[in-house]
């Protein structure tokens, strides 16, 4: 057996081109689906890049999500200290029992009612923005138009945040998602996050309405704990989202005859969601740390390295997918790790699943003559971004 050498290599985010995930990774995961992988802060861990592997890695419970145990594939200066260990609420980042407890609170918070008044909602918020798209036509930036009001709008109905104040945390929070802020403009970013959640759990305790934040304020849960729930939300629901509608836009924009199929029949909408998820897979990693010594694929994982496991790779693994750097709309995919697997699996992605759904077709069938404004490579992509998409997305029509 192997143990991780100091020769490991640092995680490399830059993409090859628009929908490819770095090339690294395919050569790597040909090689052998765990390698060793070097932090910035000097640790040596590994990174796993098959799909059986990574699905093994996430289910495994001798792997942990704690903050405090695991090193970070990326420098995040001012920001990890501030996480470590979670703050109480924080639960992507913790184990059972306490990940158990806070999970089961919010599993209950997305009920089947809530889900349908907001697939309600998400319907009614998608025509509004392309009538507006419409009326100041025939050009957008789709990102601004279309991607991110729509996300935007449902993390709103859902924690109880007036609409009003989109503007404010969206604008933080895509500075706490950049790669080359400086220390204190992330530090500047989440305090002013927290502080906007701390002033609307007050404002839930005092006046509740029918909304998730207002929901938990009956569980037995502290305003440190529902506030750091709530800021959890924002982060993990709002920035995926708009990044697959704006990324998804584009994919499909540029692989015309895959349009075509979607367009021939809007059933495949669904088949098209969970295509668009595997092959694109915004999410480039997560992190566990192994709680004991570990045998994976030969290597020893020692007591205390972290495992970066890669979803983009695992999402284009040949032994999973056939044809797999190949968008097909049509094709099997379920497996796909683009909301993890195992306990941490994405708690919002029925409702990430509801915003494509719905946002896509009606996106097509309301303009079909939508293209590009811009040749493809002049599209800002971002491989600044934690989260991977386009800053803007240029697009035309022909006006009616
Ligand atoms: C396309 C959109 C989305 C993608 C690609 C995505 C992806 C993911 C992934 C990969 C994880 C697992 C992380 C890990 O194992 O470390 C995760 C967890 C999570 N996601 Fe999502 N997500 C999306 C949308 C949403 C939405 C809309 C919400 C909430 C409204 C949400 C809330 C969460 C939460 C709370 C967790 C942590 C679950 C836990 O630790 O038990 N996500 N998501």
């Amino acid at each position: 057996m192997t143990e991780a050498t100091p020769s490991a290599a640092p995680l490399s985010l830059e993409r090859p081109n628009h929908f490819d995930p770095p090339t690294a990774l395919a050569r790597l995961r040909a090689a052998d689906p765990i390698s060793p992988l070097s932090y910035p802060d000097g640790h040596t861990g590994w990174l796993v890049t098959s799909h059986a592997l990574v699905r093994a890695v996430l289910a495994d419970p001798r792997f942990s999500a704690r903050a405090e145990l695991n090193h970070s594939p990326i420098s995040r200066p001012g920001i990890a200290e501030n996480l470590k260990p979670s703050p109480p609420g924080i639960f992507t980042r913790m184990d059972p029992p306490d990940h158990t407890r806070y999970r089961h609170l919010l599993t209950g918070q997305f009920t089947v009612r809530r889900m349908r008044e907001l697939t309600a909602r998400i319907q009614q918020i998608t025509t509004e923005h392309l009538d507006a798209m419409d009326r100041h036509g025939p050009r957008a930036d789709l990102v601004q138009a279309f991607a991110l009001p729509i996300p935007a709008l449902v993390i709103c109905e859902l924690l109880g945040v007036p609409y009003a104040d989109r503007e404010h945390f969206q604008h933080h929070s895509a500075a706490l998602m950049r790669l080359d802020n400086s220390p204190q403009e992330l530090i500047a970013a989440y305090t002013t996050l927290q502080e906007f959640m701390r002033e609307l759990v007050r404002a839930k305790r005092a006046k509740p309405a029918d909304d998730m934040l207002s929901g938990l304020t009956a569980a037995d849960l502290t305003d440190e704990e529902l506030t750091n729930i709530g800021f959890m939300l924002l982060g993990a629901g709002f920035e995926t989202t708009a990044n697959m509608l704006a990324l998804g836009t584009f994919a499909l924009l540029c692989h015309p005859d895959q349009l075509a199929v979607l367009r021939a029949d809007p059933a495949v909408v669904d088949q098209t969601v969970e295509e668009l998820l595997r092959y694109l897979s915004v999410i480039p990693f997560t992190n566990r740390a192994a709680l004991e010594d570990v045998e994976l694929e030969g290597h020893l994982v020692k007591a205390g390295e972290t495992v970066t496991v890669s979803i983009p790779a695992a999402n284009r693994d040949p032994r999973r997918f056939t044809d797999p750097d190949i968008l097909d709309l049509l094709r099997p995919t379920s497996g796909h790790l683009a909301f993890g697997h195992g306990i941490h699996q994405c708690l919002g992605q029925q409702l990430a699943r509801v915003e494509m759904r719905v946002g896509y077709p009606a996106l097509f069938s309301r303009f079909p003559t939508l293209r590009l404004d811009v040749a493809p490579e002049e599209v800002p992509l971002r491989t600044d971004m934690l989260i991977y998409g386009v800053h803007r997305l240029p697009v035309t029509w022909d006006a009616a």
